[in-house]
Protein backbone atom coordinates (compact mmCIF):
# COMPACT_ATOMS: atom_id res chain seq x y z
CA UNK A 1 0.00 0.00 0.00
CA UNK A 2 1.25 3.56 -0.43
CA UNK A 3 0.05 7.12 -0.40
CA UNK A 4 -0.75 8.59 -3.42
CA UNK A 5 0.53 12.64 -4.14
CA UNK A 6 -1.08 14.04 -7.55
CA UNK A 7 1.59 16.80 -7.58
CA UNK A 8 0.32 19.98 -9.88
CA UNK A 9 -1.46 17.21 -12.58
CA UNK A 10 -3.57 18.62 -15.48
CA UNK A 11 -4.48 16.96 -18.55
CA UNK A 12 -6.17 18.17 -21.62
CA UNK A 13 -7.53 15.82 -24.89
CA UNK A 14 -6.43 18.09 -27.09
CA UNK A 15 -2.30 18.20 -28.17
CA UNK A 16 -2.26 22.18 -28.09
CA UNK A 17 -4.94 23.52 -25.47
CA UNK A 18 -5.62 26.76 -25.69
CA UNK A 19 -7.39 28.06 -22.76
CA UNK A 20 -8.84 26.51 -19.57
CA UNK A 21 -12.13 25.17 -21.01
CA UNK A 22 -9.86 22.93 -22.81
CA UNK A 23 -8.66 20.92 -19.96
CA UNK A 24 -10.53 18.18 -18.66
CA UNK A 25 -8.84 18.53 -15.13
CA UNK A 26 -7.59 21.66 -14.45
CA UNK A 27 -4.94 21.74 -12.20
CA UNK A 28 -4.87 19.00 -9.13
CA UNK A 29 -2.16 18.98 -5.79
CA UNK A 30 -3.69 16.55 -3.62
CA UNK A 31 -2.23 13.70 -1.19
CA UNK A 32 -4.31 10.27 -0.76
CA UNK A 33 -3.47 9.33 2.71
CA UNK A 34 -2.05 5.36 3.05
CA UNK A 35 -5.14 3.43 3.85
CA UNK A 36 -7.63 6.34 3.09
CA UNK A 37 -11.33 5.58 1.74
CA UNK A 38 -12.21 7.77 -0.60
CA UNK A 39 -14.64 8.32 -3.09
CA UNK A 40 -14.41 10.62 -6.30
CA UNK A 41 -18.56 12.65 -6.69
CA UNK A 42 -19.42 14.81 -9.23
CA UNK A 43 -21.55 14.95 -12.07
CA UNK A 44 -21.62 13.21 -15.94
CA UNK A 45 -17.91 14.75 -17.58
CA UNK A 46 -16.44 16.75 -14.42
CA UNK A 47 -13.34 14.58 -14.99
CA UNK A 48 -13.46 11.48 -12.44
CA UNK A 49 -12.53 8.73 -14.91
CA UNK A 50 -9.82 11.06 -16.66
CA UNK A 51 -8.48 11.40 -12.98
CA UNK A 52 -8.71 7.77 -12.09
CA UNK A 53 -7.17 7.13 -15.59
CA UNK A 54 -4.11 8.86 -14.51
CA UNK A 55 -3.67 7.59 -10.66
CA UNK A 56 -3.74 3.51 -12.79
CA UNK A 57 -1.57 4.33 -15.59
CA UNK A 58 -4.21 4.50 -18.58
CA UNK A 59 -3.37 7.98 -19.48
CA UNK A 60 -0.48 10.13 -18.92
CA UNK A 61 -0.99 13.37 -17.39
CA UNK A 62 -0.21 16.67 -19.84
CA UNK A 63 1.25 18.18 -16.77
CA UNK A 64 2.47 17.23 -13.72
CA UNK A 65 3.57 14.17 -11.43
CA UNK A 66 1.96 11.13 -9.48
CA UNK A 67 4.20 9.63 -7.19
CA UNK A 68 3.16 6.66 -5.16
CA UNK A 69 5.07 6.65 -1.89
CA UNK A 70 8.61 8.37 -2.99
CA UNK A 71 8.37 6.95 -6.46
CA UNK A 72 7.45 8.93 -9.64
CA UNK A 73 5.38 6.64 -11.41
CA UNK A 74 3.81 9.00 -14.08
CA UNK A 75 4.88 7.34 -17.23
CA UNK A 76 4.64 3.80 -15.74
CA UNK A 77 2.51 1.19 -17.51
CA UNK A 78 -0.64 -0.09 -15.43
CA UNK A 79 0.88 -3.44 -14.84
CA UNK A 80 3.64 -1.64 -13.48
CA UNK A 81 1.73 0.04 -10.60
CA UNK A 82 0.32 -2.31 -8.38
CA UNK A 83 -2.96 -1.39 -8.80
CA UNK A 84 -6.27 -3.77 -8.77
CA UNK A 85 -9.41 -1.47 -10.68
CA UNK A 86 -12.81 -2.57 -11.03
CA UNK A 87 -14.45 -1.17 -13.62
CA UNK A 88 -18.26 -0.16 -14.15
CA UNK A 89 -19.06 -3.21 -16.16
CA UNK A 90 -17.93 -7.02 -15.45
CA UNK A 91 -14.54 -7.72 -17.00
CA UNK A 92 -13.83 -11.49 -16.53
CA UNK A 93 -13.26 -14.96 -18.43
CA UNK A 94 -16.46 -16.39 -19.52
CA UNK A 95 -14.89 -19.47 -19.79
CA UNK A 96 -13.37 -20.08 -16.11
CA UNK A 97 -15.62 -20.86 -13.15
CA UNK A 98 -15.88 -18.15 -10.60
CA UNK A 99 -13.23 -19.53 -8.45
CA UNK A 100 -10.78 -19.93 -11.75
CA UNK A 101 -11.84 -16.44 -12.59
CA UNK A 102 -10.71 -15.28 -8.82
CA UNK A 103 -7.54 -16.98 -8.81
CA UNK A 104 -6.10 -15.79 -11.99
CA UNK A 105 -4.79 -12.48 -10.83
CA UNK A 106 -3.32 -14.22 -8.02
CA UNK A 107 -1.40 -17.43 -10.14
CA UNK A 108 -0.93 -14.22 -12.24
CA UNK A 109 1.48 -12.92 -9.50
CA UNK A 110 2.75 -16.27 -8.65
CA UNK A 111 1.37 -16.60 -5.36
CA UNK A 112 1.81 -19.92 -3.37
CA UNK A 113 -1.20 -22.20 -3.73
CA UNK A 114 -2.67 -22.56 -0.69
CA UNK A 115 -2.82 -18.89 -0.37
CA UNK A 116 -4.50 -18.14 -3.25
CA UNK A 117 -7.00 -21.33 -2.04
CA UNK A 118 -7.66 -19.21 1.05
CA UNK A 119 -7.90 -15.92 -0.71
CA UNK A 120 -10.41 -17.19 -3.24
CA UNK A 121 -12.68 -18.86 -0.23
CA UNK A 122 -12.52 -15.88 1.51
CA UNK A 123 -13.50 -13.38 -1.15
CA UNK A 124 -16.35 -16.40 -2.58
CA UNK A 125 -17.78 -16.20 0.74
CA UNK A 126 -17.78 -12.63 1.58
CA UNK A 127 -19.56 -12.10 -2.23
CA UNK A 128 -21.90 -15.00 -1.30
CA UNK A 129 -20.84 -16.82 -4.11
CA UNK A 130 -20.36 -19.74 -2.57
CA UNK A 131 -23.15 -21.84 -3.87
CA UNK A 132 -22.02 -20.80 -7.62
CA UNK A 133 -18.16 -21.27 -7.11
CA UNK A 134 -17.12 -24.04 -9.83
CA UNK A 135 -20.08 -22.78 -12.53
CA UNK A 136 -18.62 -21.27 -15.50
CA UNK A 137 -19.29 -17.56 -15.44
CA UNK A 138 -20.69 -17.50 -19.22
CA UNK A 139 -23.88 -18.67 -17.82
CA UNK A 140 -24.56 -16.07 -14.62
CA UNK A 141 -26.62 -13.06 -14.45
CA UNK A 142 -24.41 -9.54 -15.11
CA UNK A 143 -25.12 -8.84 -11.28
CA UNK A 144 -22.88 -11.99 -10.71
CA UNK A 145 -20.44 -11.45 -13.22
CA UNK A 146 -20.10 -7.87 -11.70
CA UNK A 147 -19.75 -9.11 -8.10
CA UNK A 148 -16.54 -11.63 -9.67
CA UNK A 149 -15.27 -8.10 -10.93
CA UNK A 150 -15.27 -6.73 -7.76
CA UNK A 151 -13.97 -10.15 -6.36
CA UNK A 152 -11.61 -9.98 -8.88
CA UNK A 153 -10.10 -6.46 -7.17
CA UNK A 154 -10.48 -7.66 -4.13
CA UNK A 155 -8.80 -10.98 -3.57
CA UNK A 156 -5.38 -9.13 -4.35
CA UNK A 157 -4.13 -7.71 -0.70
CA UNK A 158 -0.05 -6.07 -1.98
CA UNK A 159 -1.69 -3.70 -3.85
CA UNK A 160 -0.66 -0.08 -3.84
CA UNK A 161 -4.17 0.84 -4.16
CA UNK A 162 -8.20 -0.59 -5.87
CA UNK A 163 -9.56 1.39 -7.54
CA UNK A 164 -13.47 1.69 -8.45
CA UNK A 165 -14.77 3.14 -11.48
CA UNK A 166 -18.81 3.39 -10.60
CA UNK A 167 -18.59 -0.44 -9.77
CA UNK A 168 -22.01 -0.86 -8.72
CA UNK A 169 -23.88 0.69 -12.09
CA UNK A 170 -25.28 -2.90 -13.19
CA UNK A 171 -26.03 -4.22 -9.76
CA UNK A 172 -29.48 -4.63 -8.84
CA UNK A 173 -30.47 -1.70 -5.57
CA UNK A 174 -31.08 -4.06 -2.56
CA UNK A 175 -27.56 -5.52 -3.24
CA UNK A 176 -25.82 -2.29 -3.94
CA UNK A 177 -26.45 -1.79 -0.25
CA UNK A 178 -25.18 -4.72 0.89
CA UNK A 179 -22.04 -4.46 -1.18
CA UNK A 180 -21.03 -1.14 0.04
CA UNK A 181 -21.06 -1.99 3.31
CA UNK A 182 -19.29 -5.21 2.81
CA UNK A 183 -16.88 -2.88 0.51
CA UNK A 184 -16.75 -0.61 3.76
CA UNK A 185 -15.86 -3.51 6.56
CA UNK A 186 -13.24 -5.13 3.80
CA UNK A 187 -11.23 -1.67 4.05
CA UNK A 188 -11.63 -1.67 8.05
CA UNK A 189 -9.91 -5.15 7.52
CA UNK A 190 -7.48 -4.99 5.55
CA UNK A 191 -7.13 -1.00 5.22
CA UNK A 192 -6.43 -1.13 1.28
CA UNK A 193 -6.09 2.46 0.00
CA UNK A 194 -9.83 2.29 -1.93
CA UNK A 195 -10.59 5.51 -4.36
CA UNK A 196 -14.30 4.72 -5.63
CA UNK A 197 -15.78 6.63 -8.89
CA UNK A 198 -19.22 7.50 -8.61
CA UNK A 199 -22.06 10.49 -9.39
CA UNK A 200 -24.16 9.00 -6.64
CA UNK A 201 -23.63 11.16 -3.59
CA UNK A 202 -25.57 7.83 -1.01
CA UNK A 203 -22.52 5.59 -2.91
CA UNK A 204 -20.30 8.06 -1.66
CA UNK A 205 -20.84 9.28 1.60
CA UNK A 206 -21.86 6.02 2.74
CA UNK A 207 -18.63 4.16 1.71
CA UNK A 208 -15.87 6.64 2.22
CA UNK A 209 -14.53 8.38 4.90
CA UNK A 210 -13.69 11.26 2.97
CA UNK A 211 -15.65 12.41 -0.19
CA UNK A 212 -13.39 14.29 -3.33
CA UNK A 213 -15.86 16.31 -5.05
CA UNK A 214 -15.30 17.39 -8.63
CA UNK A 215 -16.78 19.80 -10.66
CA UNK A 216 -16.11 20.85 -14.48
CA UNK A 217 -12.47 19.66 -14.07
CA UNK A 218 -11.61 20.79 -10.42
CA UNK A 219 -11.30 19.42 -6.88
CA UNK A 220 -13.98 21.94 -5.63
CA UNK A 221 -14.06 20.29 -1.61
CA UNK A 222 -12.31 17.66 0.06
CA UNK A 223 -14.37 16.59 3.35
CA UNK A 224 -15.87 14.13 5.37
CA UNK A 225 -19.57 13.57 4.96
CA UNK A 226 -20.35 16.24 7.77
CA UNK A 227 -17.89 18.87 6.35
CA UNK A 228 -19.59 18.54 3.05
CA UNK A 229 -23.01 18.88 4.74
CA UNK A 230 -22.14 21.52 7.38
CA UNK A 231 -19.76 23.84 5.55
CA UNK A 232 -20.11 23.21 1.34
CA UNK A 233 -16.77 25.07 0.52
CA UNK A 234 -18.02 25.54 -3.05
CA UNK A 235 -21.87 26.17 -4.13
CA UNK A 236 -21.80 23.77 -6.11
CA UNK A 237 -21.56 21.03 -3.56
CA UNK A 238 -24.26 22.77 -1.39
CA UNK A 239 -26.54 22.20 -4.47
CA UNK A 240 -24.85 18.35 -5.22
CA UNK A 241 -25.11 16.90 -1.41
CA UNK A 242 -28.04 16.95 0.54
CA UNK A 243 -31.58 16.37 -0.47
CA UNK A 244 -33.01 18.81 -1.54
CA UNK A 245 -29.22 20.76 -1.73
CA UNK A 246 -28.63 23.99 -0.24
CA UNK A 247 -30.79 26.90 -0.72
CA UNK A 248 -28.18 29.86 -2.26
CA UNK A 249 -29.74 32.77 -2.33
CA UNK A 250 -27.92 36.62 -3.77
CA UNK A 251 -27.84 38.87 -0.72
CA UNK A 252 -25.89 41.77 0.57
CA UNK A 253 -23.29 41.56 3.21
CA UNK A 254 -21.59 43.81 5.13
CA UNK A 255 -20.41 43.22 8.53
CA UNK A 256 -22.36 40.76 10.57
CA UNK A 257 -25.50 41.64 8.89
CA UNK A 258 -27.19 40.10 5.81
CA UNK A 259 -29.81 41.56 3.71
CA UNK A 260 -32.56 39.57 1.91
CA UNK A 261 -35.70 39.49 0.84
CA UNK A 262 -36.03 42.90 2.62
CA UNK A 263 -34.54 41.77 5.84
CA UNK A 264 -32.23 42.33 7.98
CA UNK A 265 -30.26 39.12 9.44
CA UNK A 266 -27.57 39.30 12.05
CA UNK A 267 -24.46 36.33 11.04
CA UNK A 268 -22.75 34.73 13.76
CA UNK A 269 -19.70 36.07 12.17
CA UNK A 270 -18.34 39.44 10.28
CA UNK A 271 -17.14 40.03 6.84
CA UNK A 272 -14.90 42.06 5.00
CA UNK A 273 -16.43 44.27 2.00
CA UNK A 274 -17.60 41.39 -0.86
CA UNK A 275 -16.99 41.77 -4.34
CA UNK A 276 -18.13 40.07 -6.90
CA UNK A 277 -21.10 37.76 -6.72
CA UNK A 278 -22.26 37.61 -2.95
CA UNK A 279 -24.63 34.60 -2.23
CA UNK A 280 -25.57 32.93 1.41
CA UNK A 281 -26.45 29.42 1.74
CA UNK A 282 -28.40 27.55 4.27
CA UNK A 283 -29.54 24.13 4.06
CA UNK A 284 -33.34 23.64 4.29
CA UNK A 285 -32.97 21.38 7.40
CA UNK A 286 -31.88 24.33 8.84
CA UNK A 287 -35.14 27.03 8.09
CA UNK A 288 -38.10 26.09 10.01
CA UNK A 289 -41.81 27.90 9.29
CA UNK A 290 -43.48 30.52 11.65
CA UNK A 291 -47.18 32.02 11.30
CA UNK A 292 -46.79 34.62 13.62
CA UNK A 293 -44.85 37.09 11.15
CA UNK A 294 -41.69 36.33 12.16
CA UNK A 295 -38.86 35.84 9.76
CA UNK A 296 -38.79 36.20 5.46
CA UNK A 297 -41.84 36.41 3.32
CA UNK A 298 -42.02 33.17 1.03
CA UNK A 299 -44.53 31.71 -1.06
CA UNK A 300 -45.11 28.19 -0.79
CA UNK A 301 -45.70 26.35 -3.91
CA UNK A 302 -45.72 22.72 -2.56
CA UNK A 303 -45.79 20.15 0.30
CA UNK A 304 -44.16 16.62 -0.04
CA UNK A 305 -44.74 14.21 2.90
CA UNK A 306 -41.86 11.60 2.74
CA UNK A 307 -43.08 10.39 5.73
CA UNK A 308 -40.46 11.02 8.45
CA UNK A 309 -40.41 14.96 7.36
CA UNK A 310 -41.79 17.10 4.62
CA UNK A 311 -40.29 19.17 2.17
CA UNK A 312 -41.58 22.38 1.28
CA UNK A 313 -40.72 24.05 -1.72
CA UNK A 314 -41.16 27.76 -2.14
CA UNK A 315 -40.34 31.24 -3.54
CA UNK A 316 -37.99 33.64 -1.26
CA UNK A 317 -37.09 37.02 -3.27
CA UNK A 318 -37.95 35.40 -6.31
CA UNK A 319 -35.70 32.50 -5.66
CA UNK A 320 -36.50 28.47 -5.63
CA UNK A 321 -36.30 27.96 -1.75
CA UNK A 322 -37.02 24.64 0.08
CA UNK A 323 -37.25 24.25 4.23
CA UNK A 324 -37.22 20.79 5.58
CA UNK A 325 -39.91 20.19 8.58
CA UNK A 326 -40.04 17.10 10.90
CA UNK A 327 -43.27 15.20 10.97
CA UNK A 328 -46.09 16.03 12.27
CA UNK A 329 -45.05 20.03 11.55
CA UNK A 330 -47.81 22.30 10.91
CA UNK A 331 -47.74 24.68 7.61
CA UNK A 332 -48.96 27.74 8.97
CA UNK A 333 -51.94 29.25 6.06
CA UNK A 334 -49.33 32.88 5.73
CA UNK A 335 -45.83 31.42 6.73
CA UNK A 336 -43.03 32.93 6.62
CA UNK A 337 -39.29 31.33 6.76
CA UNK A 338 -37.19 31.76 10.17
CA UNK A 339 -33.39 30.92 9.12
CA UNK A 340 -31.16 29.56 12.15
CA UNK A 341 -28.36 32.18 11.31
CA UNK A 342 -25.62 30.43 13.01
CA UNK A 343 -25.88 27.79 9.84
CA UNK A 344 -25.43 30.51 7.24
CA UNK A 345 -23.10 30.36 4.51
CA UNK A 346 -21.33 33.18 2.74
CA UNK A 347 -20.34 32.30 -0.85
CA UNK A 348 -18.09 35.22 -3.01
CA UNK A 349 -18.50 33.54 -6.87
CA UNK A 350 -19.21 30.62 -5.27
CA UNK A 351 -16.29 30.02 -2.90
CA UNK A 352 -17.07 30.10 0.49
CA UNK A 353 -15.99 33.33 2.66
CA UNK A 354 -15.24 32.07 6.57
CA UNK A 355 -15.51 35.51 7.87
CA UNK A 356 -14.51 36.53 11.20
CA UNK A 357 -14.90 35.32 14.86
CA UNK A 358 -18.32 35.68 16.49
CA UNK A 359 -20.52 38.46 15.49
CA UNK A 360 -21.95 41.05 17.86
N1 LIG B 1 -10.79 10.15 -24.84
C1 LIG B 1 -11.28 11.39 -24.74
N2 LIG B 1 -11.07 12.29 -25.73
C2 LIG B 1 -11.53 13.55 -25.64
N3 LIG B 1 -12.24 14.03 -24.61
C3 LIG B 1 -12.50 13.18 -23.61
C4 LIG B 1 -12.04 11.82 -23.62
N4 LIG B 1 -12.45 11.21 -22.48
C5 LIG B 1 -13.13 12.16 -21.79
N5 LIG B 1 -13.15 13.33 -22.46
C6 LIG B 1 -13.77 14.59 -22.00
O1 LIG B 1 -13.16 14.95 -20.77
C7 LIG B 1 -14.12 15.45 -19.86
C8 LIG B 1 -14.08 14.61 -18.57
O2 LIG B 1 -14.54 13.29 -18.88
P1 LIG B 1 -14.52 12.09 -17.82
O3 LIG B 1 -14.93 10.86 -18.52
O4 LIG B 1 -13.21 12.08 -17.12
O5 LIG B 1 -15.66 12.56 -16.82
P2 LIG B 1 -16.47 11.72 -15.74
O6 LIG B 1 -16.65 12.63 -14.59
O7 LIG B 1 -15.78 10.43 -15.48
O8 LIG B 1 -17.85 11.47 -16.49
P3 LIG B 1 -18.80 10.18 -16.45
O9 LIG B 1 -19.36 10.11 -15.05
O10 LIG B 1 -19.84 10.50 -17.47
O11 LIG B 1 -17.94 9.00 -16.81
C9 LIG B 1 -15.46 15.41 -20.58
O12 LIG B 1 -15.69 16.70 -21.11
C10 LIG B 1 -15.25 14.40 -21.67
O13 LIG B 1 -16.06 14.70 -22.79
Amino acid sequence: MAQITLDNLAHSYFPNPRNEADFALKQIDHVWQDGGAYALLGPSGCGKTTLLNIISGLLVPSSGRILFGDQDVTTLAPEQRNIAQVFQFPVIYDTMTVAENLAFPLVNRKVPRDEIEKRVKSTIAMLDLGDKANRKAQGLTADEKQKISLGRGLVRYDVNAILFDEPLTVIDPHMKWQLRTQLKELHREFGHTMIYVTHDQTEALTFADKVVVMYEGEVVQIGTPEELFDEPAHTFVGYFIGSPGMNVLPCEVAGNRLRLGGQEIVLQRSYDSLDGVVEMGVRPEFVRLSGNGEGLPISISAVEDIGRFKIVRAQLDGRSFDAVLPEGTAVPSDARAVIDSSRINIYRNSHLVRGLGAGT
